[in-house]
């Protein structure tokens, strides 16, 4: 991939498409082709087609998705399903169809079954039973990592896939019912301290194990791979995360300092704790070059400024 490649990101106005858009544009990339989800539904088979007849992408970053938290995978499993599948195979194939040279399809550390040993290696896929809160949207992601690979098999082409462990970071999702955890928690921390509450509701027992990722460090590791590392080397996919996790509680407890927050937590245990842990086998994308450099704490940091600057003056 060099300055002059046409780059197709689906997905650009997402927490990880702009975090890529903001990666190639820094590092001088010219030609990145971009499209609206009303521009272009990627659901619509004979529509994906047609743009990218037209368009002739070389290289397709696939951050286009249905995408939500715990509490909207388990209350719309039949979107997550339908959308995911349907933008990931109208996109996958059409660049089948005009010989796309790479294309870097996103998953999620979702795949792994529920009580998988860890920290998770690429390997456990599809060695036990998912987690029942996403197991349709684990479902569309392994669909994918399938559709790539039988591609690559058949059609020799050149399509890698990522799973990211939970990511955070600009253009994030705050809306509380449909949004991940850190998000949601840096929006409640910051509404119970402006409106001078006791207490901020944390969803779950705060037990469970959680990674974070900055997406600007995801989409980091999207380009490294994008130019540096092919189908045979990525292998079937290929985890992308710190190899380091936290409760839930802990989370909660770093965001009231960074936000400023004196309160304390609530647990709601009406609501899903989801997996116990999801910690990722980082080795394999060590060993291809790329470790993250964005440690929770500054990045929670980042993402609450963000959040004040873009989310609340807005
Ligand atoms: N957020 C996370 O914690 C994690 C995310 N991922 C993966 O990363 C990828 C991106 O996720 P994220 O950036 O968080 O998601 P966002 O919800 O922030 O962004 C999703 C993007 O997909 C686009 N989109 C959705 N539906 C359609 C459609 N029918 N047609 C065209 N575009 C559509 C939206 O476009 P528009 O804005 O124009 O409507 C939006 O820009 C996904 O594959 C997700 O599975 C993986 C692990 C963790
Ligand atoms: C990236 C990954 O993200 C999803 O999986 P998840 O990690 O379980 O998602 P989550 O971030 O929503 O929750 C993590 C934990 O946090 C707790 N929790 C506390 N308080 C809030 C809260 O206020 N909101 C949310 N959403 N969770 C909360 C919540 O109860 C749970 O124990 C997949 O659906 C799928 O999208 C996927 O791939």
């Amino acid at each position: 991939m060099d300055k002059q490649s046409k780059i197709y990101v689906a997905g650009h106005r997402g927490l990880v498409g702009s975090a890529i858009v903001r990666k190639l544009n820094a590092a001088g990339y010219s030609k990145i082709i971009t499209r609206t989800s009303k521009e272009l539904d990627l659901r619509k088979q004979v529509e994906v087609g047609v743009f990218f007849e037209e368009e002739q992408p070389e290289y397709v970053f696939l951050a286009a998705a249905k995408v939500g938290g715990i509490l909207a995978n388990s209350t719309y499993p039949g979107q997550f399903l339908y959308d995911n599948l349907m933008i990931q195979t109208n996109v996958i194939e059409a660049a089948r169809q005009i010989e796309v040279k790479k294309l870097l399809f996103l998953g999620s550390t979702c795949i792994y079954p529920k009580m998988a040993p860890q920290p998770l290696k690429e390997e456990y896929l599809l060695t036990g039973e998912l987690e029942s809160t996403n197991e349709a949207y684990a479902i569309a992601k392994i669909a994918g990592i399938k559709m790539c690979n039988a591609y690559n098999k058949e059609y020799k082409t050149n399509f890698i896939s990522v799973m990211p462990t939970n990511l955070y970071g600009p253009n994030d999702n705050f809306d509380l019912q449909s949004s991940h955890v850190l998000p949601a928690l840096i929006r409640k921390i910051h509404e119970a301290k402006m409106n001078n509450e006791s207490t901020v509701s944390v969803w779950g027992s705060g037990r469970p194990l959680r990674e974070f990722l900055h997406a600007d460090d995801l989409a980091d590791a999207c380009v490294h791979l994008m130019k540096h590392c092919d189908a045979e080397q990525v292998g079937e996919f290929i985890n992308i995360g710190t190899g380091k996790e936290i409760s839930i509680e802990q989370l909660a407890l770093l965001l009231c300092e960074v936000i400023g927050y004196e309160g304390k937590l609530v647990f709601d245990i009406s609501k899903p704790d989801g997996t116990p842990r999801k910690l990722t086998d980082v080795s394999k994308l060590h060993h291809l070059g790329w470790k993250h450099s964005i440690e929770l704490k500054e990045g929670a940091q980042d993402a609450y400024s963000w959040y004040l600057d873009n989310v609340i003056k807005s």
